[in-house]
């Protein structure tokens, strides 16, 4: 009886030399053998995603090579393990000219060439949507139409749909690809009505492998944009060609989405991507510090990652900064450089201190109400609840005591502001939506602020 570790190895080579790099991490890298007895093999894999994945398309390959490497004859077991694969990097390309500063965009297809799955670090928050992604450009409309990716501000949303459209080109260079944002489509759809080109614009969208419609949320508000972008989707679904949609919030989230599409858009698979935890930040750093060649002690990287916790887009701002600091210096980065860097950045925003109107202004945006109605006395659950969440954020991001949050909440009592932090704190460890929502809300008073 050979050992697991052994066997293992065996089955990992036979696998690495199968598959695309990208495809090795993925769904090999991310495996923990566990046990093997005279008739089984169980491995542990992160996700159900990952579960499926396996046994479709890999436990053959291993009864098979197991037979191979000393006639054994065993199962396979897969077996979801709590604990998600260390952030990594997936498998960097070698010896890659360095696409610039300026990003390219593949003529036609609108895919920025930086944002492919080579360059996208995987770990715990975006792992299942970056492994559904991957399912999915390699078999384009047959598991999940339409993935749909939601989550808040910069954390690598249109980087994964669009690796998806790159993925899909590598494997078929003649595939079709179209990426737009959902304003573009709207803008595209309009002009095709003042130029009476309704049928080129069917043509354009409706003839295509893969489309990719990115931050579907602004959908909400053009009724006629959603009556034409239905029939979008139910021809390309019909003809099995895949769609994929990115938006702040899940479909039936979106203020003013008609009902038909918030059915369509949960046929497929819904994954949500979350802020990246300290090591996936700091894998994220010093992939885009190899990127750019710059050499950045492993301290320096652990401190910029602490620093920024929320917002991928965020973090790589933080490293462009300090990176022009140590420019202008003429030295090498170190980390009391960084944090000389990175505090001018913060006293900036302390000088932009945030206002209670300002949080008020946000909130009802997001959930599309009032703000009188937010300062207001109605107790109905579509307000009340944006109205205690506006109080949360009060409290925690401004500096304001209590009573002068109450009275800028149209005069309540300095109890209704200690209950409503109490109740969003709770909810939040109860309700992962909602939580998702205060930390979108966060970074965008963050990102005005
Ligand atoms: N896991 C990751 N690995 C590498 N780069 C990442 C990762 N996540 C995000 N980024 C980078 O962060 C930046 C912001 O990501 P992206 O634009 O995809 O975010 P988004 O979720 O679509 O945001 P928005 O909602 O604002 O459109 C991009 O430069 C992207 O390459």
């Amino acid at each position: 009886m050979p050992n697991i570790d052994e066997l293992w190895a065996y089955l990992e080579e036979k696998f690495r030399a199968e598959m695309t790099p990208v495809s090795f991490t993925t769904w090999v890298g991310a495996v923990k053998p566990l046990t093997l007895t005279q008739t089984t093999i169980t491995l542990g894999v992160p996700s159900q995603l990952h579960k499926t994945y396996w046994e479709q398309n890999l436990v053959t390959k291993v009864v098979e090579w197991c037979y191979e490497f000393g006639n054994l004859e065993i199962s396979p077991v897969i077996k979801i393990v709590g604990e998600e694969a260390p952030a990594q990097p997936v498998a960097k390309k070698a010896e890659e000219p360095d696409p610039g500063v300026v990003p390219t965009f593949k003529e036609k297809t609108h895919l920025n060439s930086k944002y492919t799955f080579e360059t996208f670090v995987t770990g715990k928050g975006n792992q299942m949507a970056h492994a559904a992604a991957l399912v999915v450009s390699e078999e384009p409309g047959v598991l999940y139409n339409p993935l749909f990716l939601y989550g808040g501000v910069g954390l690598g949303k249109t980087h994964l749909m669009q690796a998806i459209g790159h993925q899909l080109l590598e494997y078929n260079p003649q595939a079709n690809v179209k990426y737009v944002t959902s304003e573009a489509f709207a803008n595209d759809f309009i002009n095709s009505l003042q130029t009476k080109k309704q049928e080129q614009f069917r043509q354009e969208y409706r003839n295509v492998d893969l489309l990719l419609v990115d931050d579907i949320q602004f959908f909400g508000d053009k009724e006629a944009t959603q009556e034409e972008f239905f029939h979008t989707f139910n021809a390309l679904y019909e003809n099995k060609k895949q769609i994929v949609l990115t938006s702040d919030r899940l479909p039936n989230e979106i203020p003013k989405l008609q009902e038909r599409l918030v059915s369509r858009f949960k046929w497929g698979l819904s994954v949500d991507v979350t802020p990246p935890d300290l090591e996936t930040r700091i894998a994220i750093l010093r992939n885009k510090a190899n990127a750019e060649h710059l050499v950045i002690p492993d301290d320096t990287l652990s401190y910029i990652a602490g620093q920024i916790d929320s917002n991928v887009r965020e973090l790589e701002g933080a490293l462009v900064r300090v990176q022009a600091y140590a420019t202008m210096e003429h030295a090498d980065i170190t980390t009391s450089m960084a944090a000389e860097a990175l505090k001018s950045l913060k006293l900036s925003s302390k000088d932009n201190e945030l206002s209670i109107s300002h949080i008020q202004e946000i909130v009802a945006k997001y959930y599309q109400i009032s703000v009188s109605d937010l300062k207001g006395k109605k107790r109905v659950k579509q307000i009340v609840m944006p109205r205690q969440i506006a109080m949360y954020l009060a409290r925690e991001m401004t500096e304001s005591s209590l009573p002068k949050i109450g009275q800028e909440f149209g005069g309540k009592d300095h109890t209704t502001v200690i209950h409503a932090h109490e109740k969003i704190t709770e909810a939040m460890t109860l309700d992962d939506n909602l939580k998702a929502q205060v930390i979108e809300l966060k970074n965008r008073l963050h990102n005005r602020g």
